[in-house]
């Protein structure tokens, strides 16, 4: 599987830019802040409904508009075919297969696997919980169907009973009345279900993230070890917040016996204090904590183990092999590094990588490279548009070419003109929230 052309609309710096990228070796050059890694961020979005470097839609949409559209030509032997995602500002993000009926955006990623090396990477080990979950969150949408709507739920179950939970604490702080007793108890009852709802999701969650992380451990292990020496030995466990998963056949039951006890602490804080927003991964070397123990080079290559153990069971279980992202590697990674991970990115059915300047990247024969200074900007020709959707283009900073998703794919406004494709599928947004 690869794609063989990327459009995006209105994402980030991008108002508007069409590439074509080649199977095999495709290296995206120019200076910094020409919008490099937008273009590998939007393939990163479009895969798993989500970026290792934005933690809501909001900064993916250029600044001063409203949506982000993402279009992509995906090749998979004699097919063709065209994913696309509307990325809202408010109202749920939105998808579409080959021009069809819009979904939820949560309906289509996942189809398009992407596994995005960056310098960062090595912050899945030192860094905070919330990155780890990040990284546990893009291999539930890779490798468990329907993992993304169960998250958008948990987070909307999650989300209401805060509310109800700040309510019964604003409640306690101005004292009991007739009045305020009622609705007290109003809260009281409304945060029962809540707790129910947070439980059953929590639950499954949990299940499903446990069952991931049973599938990376072992790759995890085997792949430190070869890049490693086979001395050192690393480890990953799932570390859940609701950990009677793992001590019972039953756990409902303990984790409402779990908020009973809390019960006090949360209304005090007005958070949901235990459940799988809490959740962790352990990363182990020889036993200890890697966080603690590991050293530098040691944390980046379990970072790149991790990521590496992601692909290979991504490819395993769903027979797809995942398009590579390397983002930025070779500037900023020393030379033992870029080698790691060009050793194993050689060969892929379709790498992209992201290199600020000519000399930082190794010698890849046979790489399609493209120049993106030439993607932004674009004389008035090639910012003609729309003729036969009778809407005539008046975006004076229009910068690159006109982009159109049909069931023929996405295509330049040289083959055909139009633009109202991008609008209609906003206008579909139902009133949900806006994650993927
Ligand atoms: N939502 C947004 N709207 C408009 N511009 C944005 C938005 N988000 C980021 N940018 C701009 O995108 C640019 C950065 O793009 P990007 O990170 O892709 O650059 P790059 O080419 O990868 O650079 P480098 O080589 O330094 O990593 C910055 O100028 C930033 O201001």
């Amino acid at each position: 599987m690869h794609i063989s052309r990327l459009a995006l609309d209105r994402f980030r710096s991008w108002h508007q830019c069409v590439l074509d990228l080649d199977p095999g070796v495709n290296v995206l050059q120019g200076r910094n802040g020409l919008g490099k890694t937008n273009i590998v961020e939007a393939v990163e979005v479009l895969s798993t409904g989500g970026s290792h470097r934005a933690s809501s839609s909001l900064p993916l949409i250029e600044r001063g508009q409203t949506s982000a559209v993402v279009r992509a030509n995906v090749e998979d032997g004699a097919r063709t075919t065209t994913y696309e995602i509307t990325i809202a500002s408010r109202g749920a993000n939105r998808g579409r297969v080959n021009g069809g009926a819009s979904v939820y955006m949560r309906d289509i990623v996942g189809r398009v696997p992407c596994v995005t090396f960056t310098p960062e990477d090595q912050r899945m080990v030192a860094g905070d919980p919330a990155t780890r979950r990040g990284f546990l969150d893009q291999a539930g949408v890779l490798l468990s169907p329907g993992y993304a709507a169960l998250t958008q739920t948990f987070s909307k179950i999650g989300r209401q009973r805060a509310t109800l939970l700040k309510q019964l604490g604003d409640r306690n702080a101005s004292g009991p009345d007739g009045v305020g007793a009622t609705m007290r108890d109003a809260a009281l009852s409304g945060l029962e279900i809540w707790t129910g709802q947070f439980i059953e999701a929590g639950v499954e969650l949990t299940k499903r993230r446990q069952s991931v992380v049973e599938r990376l451990a072992g790759p995890f292990a085997r792949i430190y070890a070869e890049l490693a020496g086979d001395t050192e030995q690393a480890a990953l466990r799932y570390d859940p917040s609701f950990d009677e998963v793992l001590a019972f056949d039953e756990p409902g039951p303990h984790i409402s016996q779990h908020f009973q006890r809390i019960y006090p602490g949360e209304v005090a804080r007005g958070v949901n204090l235990i459940g799988p927003q809490r959740d962790d991964l352990a990363l182990e070397l020889n036993g200890m904590a890697a966080r603690e123990y590991a050293s530098n080079g040691e944390m980046w290559t379990m970072a790149l183990a991790l990521k590496m153990a992601l692909f290979e069971t991504v490819a395993q279980d769903t027979d797809v092999t995942p398009i590579v992202i390397l983002d930025d590697v070779f500037a900023q990674l020393d030379e033992y590094r870029r080698n790691q991970i060009m050793e194993f990115a050689a060969g892929q059915p379709q790498v992209l990588i992201t290199v600020a300047a000519a000399g930082d990247m190794p010698e890849l024969p046979g790489a399609n490279v493209i120049d993106v200074a030439s993607l932004v900007g674009g004389d008035a020709d090639e910012t003609a548009v729309a003729e036969d959707s009778g809407r005539v283009a008046d975006d004076a900073d229009a910068r690159a070419r006109e982009v159109r998703s049909a069931g023929a794919g996405v295509e330049r406004s040289d083959e055909r003109s139009a633009g109202a494709e991008v609008e209609r599928s906003v206008i579909e947004r139902s009133g949900e929230g806006r994650a993927a």
